[in-house]
């Protein structure tokens, strides 16, 4: 194992995470551990969590493990504290590290430390329930699970299998049917893609994480590791289209096909099942369609709201439903909205898919679209700019099928011109979209956006006076009005309190020079402009 210098906080900081995450569940890492930034502030050393709720929540569950793990690694280190804000986003080590002293194998070798945690993670999801501020209480009133429910749920998880000391004896407590059904020695099942109708390429590795998608994706990874529970059985996730639901669907489908070959996997749209259906009562083979699909150990039924209204699908899906439940095999389903507000969905059926686990894929926010624009041109070997990126992403901001199509149309313009993208060519490449989407824009709207920002009246910015405090707020929306819409000069300054052209171009060129010298007055333009375009 690799020697290193271990006085700098950012050269211990990678080898704690590498512990931590070694120690700790997937997700407990994901969500608490792999976002936390570090600094250090004269002789100390901080940990930065980045609100309260973060703050307390690794303070009371993880700030031990953090304590000892850097302590292990770092023996003479100064003080550790954590706090709340921003530092340094570092990356986890890729090899493990030798130290003068030992790593903290005590507890890393302790399978049942994670449970303890997820036991104390519950003791504090109660006191959460009490605080009103908990950011994801709103979800909870609307019959949502959440974060909270996600982490209560991981108690009910079957624990991993266990190597008991000196001994050869692997024991799985409690392990789902998926799994027990599957265990087998045979060789992986052939035709894999015609038989699961997964496609290979939809996988957890391909799929960006941002704040739109990370409950629905920790969620899926837990199932995925633990398929059956009947505390996440049925998986339902919803949000409307073009966010992921069938890519994170399959990435479950393609990770339980990868741990478990002989798994009997079936991803089926919805509308597909209705025909299937059909298509097997008029061919009088009906029964070996039923056979089927209650043999099934995971289905994952994509865009759900499409059996409803249909009297004899709904009927024939709930004994499916009903039975797979039964023989704790796991249900997965995608749908538009809540299963609540499904309409022309049989009640029973409308219940019984909230028994499970239900989340909600949101829309990216910009860092996660732009994560997104980098992961597929790093896959189509393209070269993106980052500004380029920012620029898209600013610009595309419904969804992520939206944005991949216009991803398409730029690394298509940068192969035949043989250019890199840079903000230029993706202008060019995304001309009539970018009208379509300035259009959208409105000059009031800016306006009410710039007042809001500045702490003004809209009667201030309209107004004839020219004090610094308003001027320049003035200048600035004026400013975005031109670059951010496809209105005239004139039309403008008539908003504007009637205006003249001149004046917003003056206002536009200045603002526009400021930007080069007055960094606070450039960081409010991106921040108004992203806000505006978001
Ligand atoms: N987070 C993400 N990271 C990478 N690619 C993504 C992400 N989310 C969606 N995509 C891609 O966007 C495209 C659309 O996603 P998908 O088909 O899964 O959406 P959907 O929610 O099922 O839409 P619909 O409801 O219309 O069926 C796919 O090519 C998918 O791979």
């Amino acid at each position: 194992m690799p020697q290193a210098d271990l006085s700098q906080f950012s050269a211990v900081w990678p080898h704690a995470l590498y512990v931590l995450r070694d120690t700790l569940s997937n997700q407990q890492y994901q969500m608490w551990i792999a976002p936390l930034t570090v600094s250090t502030e004269n002789d100390a050393w901080v940990v930065y969590a980045k609100n309260n709720f973060v703050f307390g929540f690794v303070k009371s569950h993880f700030w031990q493990k953090i304590e000892a793990a850097v302590a292990n690694l770092a023996p003479n280190a100064p003080v550790l504290h954590l706090k709340i804000g921003m530092g340094e986003q570092v990356s986890v080590a890729t090899t493990p590290l030798a130290t003068a002293a030992n790593p903290p194998q005590a507890w890393t070798e302790d399978s049942d430390a994670a449970e303890d945690l997820l036991a104390d993670d519950v003791a504090m999801l109660d006191a959460e329930d009490e605080t009103p501020a908990a950011p994801v209480s709103s979800k909870a009133s609307r019959g949502v699970t959440t974060a909270q429910d996600i982490i209560q749920k991981n108690l009910e998880r079957p624990r991993k299998p266990r190597i008991v000391e000196n001994s050869s004896e692997i024991i799985v407590p409690s392990a789902p049917a998926i799994i027990k059904s599957t265990a087998t020695e045979l060789p992986p099942i052939d035709n894999p893609a015609e038989q699961t109708r997964l496609n290979p390429s939809y996988t957890f590795e391909t799929l960006v994480q941002g704040k739109g998608n990370r409950m629905a994706y920790a969620g899926a990874q837990t199932i995925a590791e633990n398929p059956g529970s009947s505390m996440y059985n049925p998986y339902f996730i919803y949000g409307s289209t073009g966010l992921g639901k069938t890519h994170l669907i399959q990435a479950i489908g393609n990770r339980i096909y990868q741990q478990h070959p002989r798994a009997k996997i079936r991803y089926i749209h919805a509308e597909t099942y209705v025909r299937d259906i059909m298509k097997a009562f008029r061919s009088s083979s009906f029964d070996e369609f039923k056979r089927h699909y209650h043999s099934l150990d995971l289905l994952l039924i994509d865009d759900v709201q499409f059996i409803s209204g249909k009297d004899r699908t709904m009927e024939e899906f709930f004994y499916l439903f009903n039975h797979l439940l039964d023989e704790k095999k796991q249900v997965v389903m995608t749908c538009d909205t809540l299963p609540a507000n499904i309409k022309n969905m049989d009640d029973r059926l409308k219940s019984r898919f909230s028994w499970g686990l239900t989340v909600e894929l949101e829309p990216p926010e910009l860092e996660m679209r732009v994560a997104i624009l980098q992961k597929k041109a790093e896959a189509a070997h393209v070269q993106l700019q980052e500004k380029a990126a920012f620029f898209i992403a600013q610009h595309i901001r419904s969804n992520v099928r939206e944005l991949e199509g216009a991803f398409k149309r730029v690394a298509a313009h940068s192969l035949f011109q043989h250019k890199p993208i840079d903000i230029e060519l993706a202008t060019e490449a995304l001309q009539d979209i970018l009208v379509e989407a300035q259009r959208q824009i409105t000059v009031e709207h800016i306006m009410k956006t710039c007042a809001d920002f500045y702490q003004l009246k809209i009667a201030d910015l309209i107004g004839k006076k020219r004090t610094r405090t308003i001027a320049r707020p003035r200048q600035m929306a004026m400013a975005l009005a031109k670059d951010l819409t496809q209105q005239s000069l004139p039309s403008i300054g008539q908003v504007f309190g009637g205006r003249d052209h001149t004046t917003v171009m003056h206002a536009h060129k200045t603002i526009h020079e400021l930007k080069q010298t007055d960094a606070k007055l450039a960081q409010d333009y991106d921040y108004l402009s992203a806000m505006l375009q978001k």
